[in-house]
């Protein structure tokens, strides 16, 4: 089955709402001329709450062929969970996706498996696809044992996730050691543990399902090492943190195909 490329930049804690707006114009200019290679990338980017509205009504506007989403979201729907936004906000902004235990907020905001099972549930209540964030700190991989501890984190996140749903997932297998590091995973590094991640949700689903999900590596990816992991057969994107905030490296990294060897 073939699978749409995702590409999508993690802005995190960056860019106000200005910044955001001029770093998606200019991005979507870099990519206006990319048709050849460009054609069936996706290519998403992840705003702080603050800038969603901003990016919202220049896509709209400009009509751009670029989706966005959100860094997090409420495990709840409505209520007393003062400072949280919850699906059904973002869903009104025209959010495509949203972020999901980054190890960033497994790390700093204590999120466990069941949180994250939760907001997975929670994106998809509200038809916004989750970008579930899984991969091992340095520690486990020094043990050699990363194909199980993100595999544990995929049981956890998808936990009684139905097959109607998980089948839009996406997968973005983070290792810890490698996010704003400079050390960007190999690309046999990625593909162990992208295809063990689809073999389990073949376990867990079916054939079929795991072989319509997207599964994104992210880790310091840049424009010099995006189309080497692209390469792999079961990389499908890349989910970009710090390469993400120069929309023209972003827009290389977007434009990988061109990059790609023989290409
Ligand atoms: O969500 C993105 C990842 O945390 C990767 O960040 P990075 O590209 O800055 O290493």
């Amino acid at each position: 089955m073939a699978r749409t490329p995702l590409i999508a930049g993690n802005w995190k804690l960056n860019l106000d709402h200005l910044e955001a707006t001029h770093t998606v114009q200019k991005l979507a200019w870099l990519l206006r001329d990319a048709k050849h290679d460009f054609d069936d990338v996706e290519v998403a980017v992840l705003a702080s709450f603050t800038s969603i509205r901003s990016v919202q009504t220049l896509v709209d506007a400009d009509q751009l062929e670029l989706k966005y989403g959100a860094q997090d979201i409420s495990q709840h729907a409505s209520g007393a969970y003062t400072g949280e936004v919850s699906g059904a906000q973002l869903s009104k902004l025209g959010v495509s996706y949203v972020a999901v235990g980054h190890s960033e907020r497994r790390e700093y905001h204590g999120e466990g498996d069941e949180v994250v099972a939760a907001k997975t549930k929670a994106a998809f209540d509200s038809g916004i696809v989750p970008i579930v964030c899984v991969g091992e700190g340095l520690d486990v991989r020094k043990a050699g044992d990363q194909v199980e501890y993100t595999l544990a984190q995929v049981d956890g996140a998808l936990k009684d996730l139905p097959a109607d749903k998980a089948k839009d997932v996406v997968i973005a297998y983070e290792p810890v050691w490698a996010i704003g590091t400079g050390e960007v995973a190999t690309p046999a590094d990625a593909q162990e543990v992208c295809g063990a991640i689809r073999g389990r949700l073949a376990e867990l689903y079916d054939d079929e399902l795991a072989a319509g999900v997207r599964v994104l590596y992210g880790g310091s990816v840049k424009s010099g090492s995006i189309a080497q992991l692209m390469a792999e057969p079961d990389v499908d994107g890349g989910l970009v943190g710090g390469a993400s905030l120069d929309p023209e490296e972003f827009a290389k990294i977007a434009r990988f195909r061109s990059h790609q060897v023989g290409l």
